[in-house]
């Protein structure tokens, strides 16, 4: 929890802050920086999940039979906002192997800076925690939409988690102010917006440097 943001908890774990600012610096070659969003989303997820609930399983240990402690992971859905969250979904898959998939494709019109949905596949929503992977949060439009897609099918804001990388402090008041029920989890709060609407200091276009486009 941050004291602007009540909704918003920011993971600074020193390797978490390191690994960010390779992914920053200009120079870092796409396949390194695909790495190390990867390596983040895995850490991140740590936080992530820290208050899954559990459940118990009767097993066997080699020395006696006992309840074992199991996190129920087909109750877990991972939504990537495409393209970027792509990369961060699969650092959380491998936390979680038998979690559901989801996609909601999205990008930004490029003067209106509103998104533009092409794509909605979703897992059954009964009884599931999902968590939205996207790294950039900038004006919030991305996020708050890919949310009201699940609020549509059902999903409330209560079992929505929103894991991203790099956050900009007016895309953040905005999706606070949409949903204030969704938990948001970061590496970084940056300075501000620029005229067109990245985040600065920020890292680029986070899709672009992934997958090696312009
Ligand atoms: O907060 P917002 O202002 O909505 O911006 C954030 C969105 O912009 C980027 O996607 P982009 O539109 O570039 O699509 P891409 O991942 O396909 O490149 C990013 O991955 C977010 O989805
Ligand atoms: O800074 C930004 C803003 C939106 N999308 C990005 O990829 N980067
Ligand atoms: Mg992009």
């Amino acid at each position: 929890m941050t004291a602007a943001f009540p909704s918003l908890q920011l993971v600074d774990h020193p390797l978490i802050q390191h690994k960010l600012s390779l992914m920053r610096d200009k120079t870092t070659p796409t396949i390194q920086f695909r790495q190390l969003l990867k390596e983040i989303a895995l850490l991140m997820g740590y936080e992530l999940t820290r208050d899954l609930p559990l459940t118990t399983e009767r097993i066997e240990t080699p020395l006696v039979a006992m309840d074992a402690p199991r996190i129920h992971g087909k109750k877990v859905a991972i939504v990537s906002i495409l393209r970027a969250g792509l990369t961060m979904a699969e650092g959380l898959h491998e936390l979680m192997p038998s979690a559901r998939t989801g996609h909601i494709g999205l990008y930004r019109d490029h003067d209106t800076k509103m998104p533009v949905e092409y794509l909605v596949k979703l897992p059954e929503p009964e009884g599931r925690l999902f968590i939205i992977v996207d790294p950039m949060l900038a004006t919030g439009n991305s996020a708050i939409h890919a949310v009201d897609v699940l609020n549509k099918r059902g999903v409330d804001d209560a079992r929505i988690r929103f894991l991203a990388l790099v956050i900009a402090p007016e895309g953040m008041t905005k999706f606070a102010d949409a949903h204030p029920g969704v938990r948001v989890f970061g590496a970084a709060l940056d300075q501000c917006l620029n005229e067109n609407a990245y985040i600065v200091p920020g890292l680029g276009d986070a899709g672009d440097r992934l997958f090696g486009t312009k």
